[in-house]
Formats: C-alpha cells, structure tokens, sequence
C-alpha cells in the first residue's frame, strides 16, 4: 500500500511486454497466476464464484486485475489462450521435501508463525483482531502448492479452444488465530504471538468458490485441512532452516 507504483509497474508494465512478445512470437497458451486478491473490495460473507465482481482492495490485486484485461484483449484480436487461474492463500511443501517456501523477507502467515513456534522469530505479530469474522482476525482459504499443480496442469490442457478463469482454493476459511492454533497443534509447541493493528489493504474474509474448476477439470485438492498443509510447511522448515540455503 506504501508504494502503489510499484506494484503497477512490476507487474502489468512487465506482464503487458510478455504477453505482447507472446503474441509476437506466436506463443499459443499461457497460464496466469492471478490472485483473490483482486476481490479485496467489499465484505463478502460466502465463498467466491468467478463471476463475483472484481474490485481490488490494493494496488497489487489491481495489478493483476490489468494483466488479466490484457490477457482478455490478447485472445479476443490474437487468438492467444490463457487460463486466469486466481490462486487463494498459496502454502505449505512438496510432501517429499524437494522444495519449500524462501522468501526474503518473509511476510507471509503460515512460515512466520512456524519460525515464532520453532524459536526462530520473536513473537508472531497479529494484524488485526477486530474484524467482523468469528474470533475477530482474518480468514483466508489456504490451498496446497501441489492442489495448485495439479490445478495448473489441468487447466493448461483446456485451453486450446478457449480462454478460462478459474478461481483456486479449498472452499474452507481459517481464521489466523485458527492457524496459530494449527501450528501449535501440528508442532507440538506454543506459538508467541502479540495483537498488532490491522495491516492496510487486507480483505477480513477470503474463501474460494472452486466449484467451476471442479466441475471442469476432475480437480480435487488433496490437502483438504490446515493441519495437513501446516505439516509439510513445518516438515520444509525443519529440514531447511535457512531455505534453499541450506
Ligand atoms: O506477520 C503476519 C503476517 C500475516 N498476518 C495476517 O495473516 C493473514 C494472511 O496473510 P499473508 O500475508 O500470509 O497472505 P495474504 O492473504 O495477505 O496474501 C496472499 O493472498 C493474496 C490474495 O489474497 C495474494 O495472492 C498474496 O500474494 C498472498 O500471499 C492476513 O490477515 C495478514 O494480516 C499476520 O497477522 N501477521
């Protein structure tokens, strides 16, 4: 939120030289990492179809609300397919250990409050807990990186003929004192954690409605539980302390 710009020119001004390349170069399909970000708007109290409509509450969900608009225009005059995919909250690891979270710096909820449980990171700040949800601080729907794969890999093989949108998540909203619960339960340990006030753009409830792409594709998600998703990010964590570093 401190710095729209930034948000716009990385990612539509760089999407938007991709795609015109694609189109250049006759590229035929494209998958986009798109985001429920771009619902961030109004309180919503059900989960989200794809033909809600869209209203950014940042600068970054409206990023990627442009590139799918470019997207739009680069199949309706160029013929250039591509599958919107509007991925929930993106967690946990491969189950075989091959590849985990590693960002720098890290700000996302799940590896934070598994650092703060291992010891690794003062206590976990909590951004707001007065939302109008059941425990005051805010739900997302978590979805597996190996349900968004599988997600990807369908979807990739639907779009000769058509250009589609799928919105991605479990359907099941946690709150983040539920995953701080979670981590506590799946760790074995406590996990620290302070009230913060709320952090700015950050939508109360997020949960998908993924019934189209089930519909369309066969797709299932494997990992339907938080604690099933906590554990892989945890199993990641502990065998790599310092991410691919390590
Ligand atoms: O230290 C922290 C970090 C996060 N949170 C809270 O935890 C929740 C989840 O936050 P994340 O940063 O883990 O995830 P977001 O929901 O903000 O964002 C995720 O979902 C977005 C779509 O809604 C985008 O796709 C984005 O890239 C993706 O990380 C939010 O309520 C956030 O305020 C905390 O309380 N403390």
């Amino acid at each position: 939120m401190r710095d729209p710009f930034h948000y716009l020119r990385q990612n539509y001004l760089t999407a938007l030289n991709l795609v015109q390349s694609c189109v250049e170069q006759q590229v035929k399909k494209i998958v986009f990492s798109s985001t429920a970000a771009l619902f961030g708007g109004p309180e919503r109290s059900t989960p989200i179809p794809e033909t809600a409509p869209t209203q950014p509450g940042s600068p970054y969900g409206e990023s990627k609300l442009m590139i799918e608009r470019v997207l739009y225009w680069a199949d309706a005059v160029y013929g250039l397919r591509s599958a919107c995919l509007r991925y929930f909250n993106a967690a946990g690891a491969d189950p075989l250990g091959r590849a985990g979270e590693d960002h720098r710096p890290e700000t996302h909820l799940i590896p934070l409050t598994i650092d703060a449980a291992l010891g690794r990171r003062p206590a976990l700040k909590l951004f707001g807990t007065d939302y109008p949800t059941r425990d005051g601080s805010c739900i997302r729907d978590y979805i597996h990186v190996t349900d968004l794969a599988d997600a990807h890999i369908r979807a990739l093989g639907q779009i000769d003929n058509r250009s589609v949108t799928y919105n991605i998540g479990n359907g099941q909203g946690y709150s983040n004192l539920e995953v701080i619960e979670s981590v506590e339960r799946v760790s074995g340990r406590k996990v620290p954690w302070e009230a913060a006030p709320r952090r700015e753009g950050d939508p109360s409830l997020l949960v998908a409605d993924s019934t189209t792409l089930r519909n369309k594709t066969g797709w299932e998600p494997k990992f339907e539980t938080l604690d099933r998703i906590v554990e892989t990010a945890l199993r990641w964590r502990e065998t790599h302390p310092d991410g691919y570093g390590s």
